[in-house]
């Protein structure tokens, strides 16, 4: 369907990506790109009403104070500039302002009564248009995609098999650092439920044998990534005449690894690495998306809250929080405190309040009593933390009877732990992880 979109223009601002999702929330959609897009590239893009030049701390680039082409002034765009001055003398904010209801209302002006843009921006519009686009790009070939069941690679699945169907072959890897049930469920909703064409590998054993005795952390992740891929590359050979790739790459991978003034905050780390012979053409469904749009894609796609609204977790999975060299008493023991973990949270109201919590099991044993008797065992660090981009965070302050009750289930129910700790530490100095 037709879109209209509004364009911001990076002139260094920090905050191009806050300006682009309140358009959307507006029902219009935004896509930000670098200062210095040309008048002809700019036509390109399809269903431009209006340009945003965001200025900010940001506007010097070796030196020299950047502006956007001076022909755009000309192009015919109806131009809002906030914290840039305009070099045709057209009028400019000084800056956004301050108070919620007057930036919204700032941006509802000139987006329908400058601009005349629809609100035509939504998540039917975006699958309907999507599932279009896919069939149109895939034809009758066959699609492969890393399934993890997380936010991500669980959305594209389930838009994919609206577009494609059985097209799509879906692998998903279980190297045994899972929490409880999560391999189970990708199977349950995408086998059986979606009726994907799905192969389910259990490499447990495999990445199990290859972490043995390795304490060091680093050594850890490249051996459960490096396995990862060979495994992912195995089932791949087996598979006859795939043509494409599926990723779940979405707009922040894109935008942040992309304007000409925003420093590289992460380098997109997706199933890379994979050999020559084995690539891919890329189909990427959910590249326009911010990450609450994602989930609400989601949501109208079907999948269950649990795996739309599921809390961040580590690539590498709890061998991370198994720390130092992982055995299986101990990988059993972080994975049951988890799920008990996360039930409480739940019960108590705090798993959607919190921003991630999880439990750790250090290499290191202390003495207690069961049972009348010395016993020497494993204690189970918590830890619950909020935070806007992860890059600091606080601990949040949950209520003793709830911890009270969650320390008891643990010690009662999971085995070769006898003590409980609260990590009561922010980031900085501490990190999210503890390795
Ligand atoms: N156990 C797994 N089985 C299959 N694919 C996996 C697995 N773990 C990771 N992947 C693939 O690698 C991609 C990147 O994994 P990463 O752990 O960085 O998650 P992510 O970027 O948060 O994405 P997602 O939300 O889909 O997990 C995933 O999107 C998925 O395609």
């Amino acid at each position: 369907m037709k879109q209209d979109m509004i364009v911001i223009l990076d002139l260094g601002s920090t905050d191009n990506t806050g300006v682009a999702r309140k358009i959307r929330d507006l029902g219009v959609y935004s896509e930000i790109y670098p200062h210095d897009i040309t008048v002809d590239e700019l036509a390109a893009l399809p269903g431009v009403k209006g340009l945003i030049l965001n200025g900010g701390p940001n506007h010097m680039v070796d030196g020299t104070a950047i502006d956007v082409c001076p022909q755009l002034y000309r192009a015919g765009y109806p131009i809002l500039a906030v914290s840039h001055p305009r070099k045709d003398g057209g009028e400019a904010l000084d800056c956004w302002p301050a108070d919620e209801a007057s930036y919204t209302q700032l941006l509802k002006t000139f987006v329908f009564d400058t601009c005349g843009a629809d609100a035509n921006w939504n998540m039917k519009n975006f699958i309907e248009d999507q599932v279009e686009l896919v069939r149109r790009q895939v034809g009758d070939r066959k699609v492969l995609l890393a399934l993890s069941g997380g936010v991500d690679s669980s959305v594209v699945a389930a838009l994919l098999i609206r577009a494609i169907g059985n097209q799509l072959y879906c692998v998903h890897v279980n190297h045994g650092l899972m929490r409880k049930d999560e391999s189970e469920s990708v199977v349950r909703v995408f086998r059986d439920q979606l009726n994907a064409n799905l192969t389910y590998v259990d490499a447990s054993e495999r990445f199990l044998n290859a972490l043995a005795g390795v304490s060091d952390p680093e050594a850890k992740r490249k051996i459960i990534g490096s396995e990862f891929i060979r495994v992912f590359e195995e089932e791949a050979r087996k598979l006859e005449g795939i043509d494409f790739l599926a990723q779940g790459t979405i707009y922040p991978d894109i935008v942040e690894s992309g304007t000409k003034t925003a420093k590289i905050v992460k380098s997109h780390h997706n199933v890379g690495g994979l050999p020559d012979d084995l690539q891919f053409a890329l189909v990427e469904p959910l590249k326009q998306l911010f990450k609450d749009e994602v989930r609400r894609c989601g949501v109208e796609l079907g999948l269950p809250d649990e795996m739309v609204y599921r809390q961040p977790f580590p690539g590498p999975g709890l061998g991370v929080r198994c720390l130092g060299a992982i055995t299986r008493e101990r990988l059993e023991a972080v994975r049951e405190a988890d799920a008990i973990l996360r039930e409480e949270f739940a019960l108590a109201g705090l798993d959607h309040k919190v921003w991630q919590y999880f439990t750790i099991v250090p290499d290191f044993k202390s003495v207690g009593v069961k049972d009348n008797a010395r016993c020497f065992e494993y204690p189970v660090i918590i830890r619950a933390i909020n935070t806007v981009d992860a890059m600091t965070a606080t601990v949040e302050p949950v209520d003793w009877a709830v911890l009270g009750k969650i320390t008891d289930r643990i010690l009662k129910e999971v085995k070769n732990v006898n003590r409980v700790c609260y990590d009561l530490s922010p980031k900085p100095p501490a990190t999210i992880e503890w390795e």
